[in-house]
């Protein structure tokens, strides 16, 4: 068990609000969210956790209780800033924002309490910069759903401390994630550039007219996307053989997607106002209850999967 009692999640939005739950999960924890406007956390936190409850993976009476244990605050200078021993922000995707948050939080914050940042894509080390006591700095990357997707990727600057690492992958195994340490502070961490390299060849054979977007969604779903949970692609190349991963590698490779740019074809969609789920329109057309469907779909399909 990490030595973490007071949570501080600074920002109370979508992320915000899944990460104090999350963080809620262990009865030790006395849990603050910090924002600048005012936040309904509890209303949110339990549509949010509708589904759960519905599903039997908590109780009413739980959610009361981990409820109760999440507090707001709108002053910066209340105890949960000050005796915070962790802090996670979760404000807006700004580096300036960012960098003055922590700017304010290290005034008020003790020298010891640890300070993450859940940027998606921002870097740990631009973030901390600026501040006096970098070594207990570190990115903690959680994916939305944030209370449903168990990886959280714990991000070492080139000044986080050994003490900090160890101190944050505890704190994130002992709230049931899936942390993974990621040594070097680099644009899409690990998780990221993972999919993103499939994202850039799944838009590519679209754009090259190899097949269409269903075609190619179907074509993972029903191949290595059903089995990636339980096999992993360096599981899997050490099953097939690494020879023949070489063989495959040596072959293929310099047919696949190599554009250091975003695809022509996304360029032109942008252009075009197709964001998908945003404009109705993207690489297919979507309805409001299509995409109300899909969202509830793919919660549901999380809980059975990790749940049931
Ligand atoms: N949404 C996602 O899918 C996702 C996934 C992983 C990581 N993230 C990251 O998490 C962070 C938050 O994203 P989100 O989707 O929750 O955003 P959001 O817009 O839902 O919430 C941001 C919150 O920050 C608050 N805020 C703004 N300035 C503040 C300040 N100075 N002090 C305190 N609070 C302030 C806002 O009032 C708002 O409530 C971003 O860095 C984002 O990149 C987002």
């Amino acid at each position: 068990m990490s030595s973490v009692k007071n949570v501080l999640v600074c920002g109370g939005g979508l992320m915000g609000k899944n990460i104090a739950f999350v963080a809620s999960s262990v009865k030790e924890h006395n849990i603050t969210i910090y924002d600048v406007r005012p936040v309904d956390v509890e209303g949110g936190i339990r549509e949010t956790m509708k589904q759960l409850v519905e599903a039997g993976v908590i109780t009413e009476a739980e959610l009361d209780e981990r409820l109760s244990r999440i507090h707001f605050t709108e002053d910066m200078d209340s105890d949960g800033v000050k005796n915070a021993d962790l802090v996670i922000e979760a404000v807006f995707e700004d580096m300036t924002l960012k960098q003055e948050t922590f700017a304010k939080l290290e005034e008020r914050c003790r020298p010891d309490c640890i300070f993450c940042t859940n940027s998606s894509v921002m870097s740990p080390s631009e973030i901390s910069k600026n501040l006096k006591h970098r070594e207990r700095f570190v990115g903690t990357h959680f994916w939305n759903p944030g209370h449903l997707i168990p990886l959280v990727e714990v991000v070492r600057t080139d000044a986080t401390s050994d003490e900090t690492a160890d101190t944050v992958m505890k704190f994130m195994k002992d709230i049931g994630k899936e942390p993974c340490l990621c040594n070097k502070d680099v644009p899409g961490f690990i998780a990221n550039r993972l999919q993103h390299a499939l994202w850039r060849e799944a838009i590519s054979i679209v754009e090259h007219g190899i097949a269409d977007a269903p075609t190619v969604d179907k074509a993972i779903k029903n191949s290595f996307g059903l089995r990636l949970p339980q096999l992993a692609p360096l599981e899997n190349s050490d099953m097939v053989g690494t020879d023949l991963t070489y063989n495959i590698h040596n072959y293929v490779l310099k047919s696949i997607e190599d554009s250091h740019e975003p695809s022509p074809l996304l360029t032109k969609m942008k252009e075009e106002g197709k964001m998908g789920f945003k404009s109705g329109e993207g690489f297919y057309k979507w309805t409001p209850e299509q995409i109300k469907k899909c969202n509830e779909d793919l919660n549901a399909y999380l809980i059975k999967m990790l749940y049931k």
